[in-house]
């Protein structure tokens, strides 16, 4: 059905820009589109795998035909019974607009290889090594039980995504502790996350007789963590943990105030980056006195690296990285110490081994020496985080190192099916730097990886959410089901969608709402005081874009009350040194009281414009952050705003929502059987049935600084975003979907470069 009837006019589908289905999706939703034959309401579809269309929330009592051509009703009417149909008056839209968007639908990724089952006789076969351990009920193949039954001497475990990597070191440490009888207590088990080495734990108790108390006095965690539970055990005054440095922003301060001694502008110098660039030194156990800048930026950086490790001594504070780097000190400083954890631990189990970073891996050289018992697992091609100083080096010349080790390469991916697997290969074979592999799948899937073009974030969102709810009327649970993207500032359309559905769902602990972030909740602010001149809290949000000190608030208090005026009128009254401010702020309070009239898109674009809110942005608004920019906040909030009619509707939404980021990150860790929302990094090392990866645009993934690194000649931050676009398509074990908006923050967008090798044609077998 193409008609619908909608505010006293039918509206055409076709007629209609790209931009107006999600208003009318929306309008569907709220009870308000109605159909133009039988007058019963109708609703927008708007899915992944067919065309848009409007379809009757309950079965019509009556046949009720899509009518051929739209009906031409009177203007202004409401209903008319007509031969016993109520038919709803008023005007169509039948003229055709100019510059209507066609609607294009989702397709397949052709992939270049055929799928062949391996087959003996006539006899399909599994991969012919399959064999099951021990009446343990876990199957392993040939390369997997090398890595697990070797268990004396190190081995390098190299394979791809979904090959059984984190399988082998469970089974090879249940193996260690239930058949050879080693004491767990000498086992080091490493992941890369807390959630990860929790999950382990789970795997192993699952193995048959395995004893609770054993898996308890196994030491695993993360490297942060069980080096961190040493430095304490050892030297638990100067490392107790309320002089960590948790958060980014404790960060950034100390290198700002450092950044003055240069006179570095807020404006123009990447603090972000210098903060990254300084973990990454120190993970790489460069001192500030031993490196070499290779530019003018990095002499600054260097700079800012001396003054925050010096800030940091002062203050007896410590950061994350230090935990490392302290316990590499105090090991390498106390012989006796280093003899003691050697005879300890015997053995040594590593996931991921491609993201070590040059002082873990000096850690894990130290407390081997003695047994030169250890296992690493990896995969070069799902290495993410050489920004903070991971190398895949480490993985690539484990061999040197340890002399004795055994290789094992595996190359089945038992996750995935063949056609996702077969993208995968396709994708990443573009990164030059990377040890050729031949990953195989184990099946076939009827459904091959599929492309699809929402018109915005917002469309992506309803489709995506359209698409899940139809496969879980059909029975899928909903922890089938993940969505990942790039940066949680990506997540805000399809958390808000998914927050207004039935469907339960979970996010990370650190993502933040949207509506709270600074830029954004200063926008909202404007609005708020518009609305209640009285709003202390909103007043005191606004001052510093009106460049004044939160001091003024008092004064403000004051001459409300001697002028008998609201907070906002206050403002026209305040006296500050200068009269071209005061003339100013006069005519700000004038803007901002005019903003209740308007729509709230049009209400931001003031503020943004006629409130000094850009020139604010660009003076103080971390312009200069290569990573999140202040005024992508302010881009998204307007295409947030769009769906919004009045200011209150958006003001009471950005509340819901604020409110739904807490209570649902409080569910997140009760919530079983949910939908995962995720960044793409936080799902390494998961599976998901279906795994739906958003804003597949260049700027998004990749990354718009790895473009401008690409750009001025460096294509290694290239090659870690396309590795991160890999992990996020082997994340999936039977359906893909990849979202291309062909608008993102406003702006006409670009698919992302990476999908070019994934648009050649299919090979027939040959
Ligand atoms: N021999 C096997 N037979 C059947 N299934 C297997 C086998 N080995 C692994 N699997 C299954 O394949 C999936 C991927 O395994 P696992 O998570 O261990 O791979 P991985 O190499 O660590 O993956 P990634 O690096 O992509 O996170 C899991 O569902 C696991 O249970």
């Amino acid at each position: 059905m193409k008609t619908a009837f909608f505010q006293h006019q039918n509206i055409v589908l076709d007629n209609l820009t790209r931009a107006q289905y999600q208003k009318i999706f929306l309008a569907g939703k709220n009870g308000e589109l109605h159909c133009t034959v039988c007058a019963e309401k109708v609703r927008l579809f708007l899915g992944i795998n067919e065309r848009p269309y409007f379809f009757h929330t309950h079965a019509p009592e009556k046949y009720c035909p899509e009518p051929a051509v739209p009906i031409i009703i009177e203007e202004s009417a409401t209903f008319s019974m007509q031969n016993g149909f109520k038919l709803p008056k008023g005007r169509t839209i039948t003229e055709s607009l100019k510059s209507v968007e066609p609607f294009r639908p989702s397709k397949t990724i052709e992939y270049t290889i055929p799928f062949k089952q391996v087959t003996v006789g006539s006899q399909q076969k599994r991969p012919p090594y399959l064999i099951e351990l021990a009446d343990s009920g876990v199957v392993l193949d040939g390369s997997q039980s090398t890595a697990v039954l070797d268990t004396e001497g190190s081995v390098l475990v190299l394979a791809g995504a979904g090959s059984g990597k984190t399988r082998v070191l469970t089974v090879r440490t249940a193996v260690m502790i239930n058949v050879n009888q080693i004491d767990p207590r000498s086992i080091m088990l490493v992941t890369f996350t807390s959630k990860a080495a929790a999950e382990m734990k789970d795997r192993l108790l699952s193995y048959p007789q395995m004893k609770r108390e054993k898996i308890q006095q196994l030491v695993t965690g993360t490297f942060h963590s069980i080096f961190y539970r040493i430095l304490m055990f050892h030297d638990g005054a100067n490392w107790s943990a309320n002089k960590l440095l948790k958060k980014e922003w404790q960060r950034d301060k100390i290198l700002k105030e450092a950044g003055k001694e240069l006179d570095l502008s807020e404006k123009e110098f990447a603090f972000d980056l210098a903060l990254q660039q300084i973990g990454f030194w120190k993970n790489s156990l460069q001192m500030p006195n031993e490196v070499r800048p290779t530019s003018e930026w990095e002499e600054k950086a260097v700079f800012l690296y001396k003054k925050y490790e010096e800030y940091k001594h002062q203050e007896g504070l410590f950061d994350f990285d230090d935990m490392l780097l302290g316990c590499y000190r105090l090991l390498n400083s106390s012989p006796d110490l280093l003899a003691h954890y050697q005879d300890r631990f015997h053995y040594f189990l590593i996931d991921e081994f491609q993201d070590v970073n040059k002082v873990q891996y000096e850690l894990i050289k130290l407390l081997s020496g003695k047994h030169k018992n250890v296992c690493a697992v990896g995969d070069d091609d799902q290495a993410i985080y050489s920004f903070r100083g991971s190398d895949p080096s480490y993985l690539l010349e484990f061999e040197k190192d340890f002399p004795a080790a055994k290789l094992v390469i595996l190359e089945q991916n038992y996750r995935s099916s063949h056609e996702i697997v077969a993208a995968s290969n396709q994708m990443i074979a573009a990164n030059k730097v990377r040890r050729m592999k031949r990953m195989k799948a184990q099946f076939s899937s009827a459904s091959p990886p599929v492309l699809f073009f929402p018109y915005d974030e917002e469309e992506e969102a309803t489709m995506i959410v359209t698409d899940i709810q139809e496969r879980i009327s059909n029975g899928e649970n909903p922890s089938d089901f993940a969505i990942l993207y790039r940066t949680n500032a990506g997540s805000r359309a399809i958390f808000e969608r998914l927050a207004s559905s039935n469907l339960p769902f979970k996010i990370d602990q650190d993502a933040e709402s949207f509506y709270q972030r600074y830029i954004v909740r200063s926008a909202l602010s404007f609005l708020k005081v518009s609305l209640n001149e009285d709003d202390p809290q909103a007043l005191s949000d606004i001052l510093p874009f009106l460049f004044l000190k939160q001091a003024v608030l008092k004064e403000l208090k004051a001459q409300s009350i001697l002028k008998d005026c609201s907070f906002l009128e206050a403002l026209s009254h305040l006296k500050t040194a200068h009269a071209f401010q005061e003339k100013k702020l006069k005519k700000a309070v004038t803007l901002i009281r005019g903003l209740k009239h308007l729509s709230p898109l049009t209400a931001i674009e003031k503020i943004e414009k006629d409130l000094g809110f850009l020139d604010f942005l660009k003076k103080r608004g971390n312009e200069s952050s290569k990573l999140e920019k202040g005024s992508d906040d302010l881009k998204d909030l307007k295409v947030a705003a769009k769906s919004f009619d009045t200011i209150e509707a958006l003001l009471a939404h950005s509340e819901h929502m604020s409110a739904m980021n807490k209570e649902i990150k409080n569910l997140s860790k009760h919530f079983l059987d949910a939908i995962s929302l995720s960044t793409i990094h936080r799902a390494k090392g998961l599976e998901y049935k279906t795994v739906y990866i958003i804003g597949t645009v260049d700027g998004s993934l990749p990354h718009d600084f790895a473009l401008e690194a690409h750009r001025n000649g460096d294509f290694t931050a290239l090659e870690e975003e396309r590795r991160l676009f890999y992990v996020a398509m082997t994340r999936a074990r039977d359906q893909l979907f990849i979202s291309v908006p062909q608008q993102r923050r406003g702006k006409k967008a670009n698919q992302s470069r990476f999908l070019v090798p994934l648009n050649k044609k299919k090979k027939t077998d040959s």
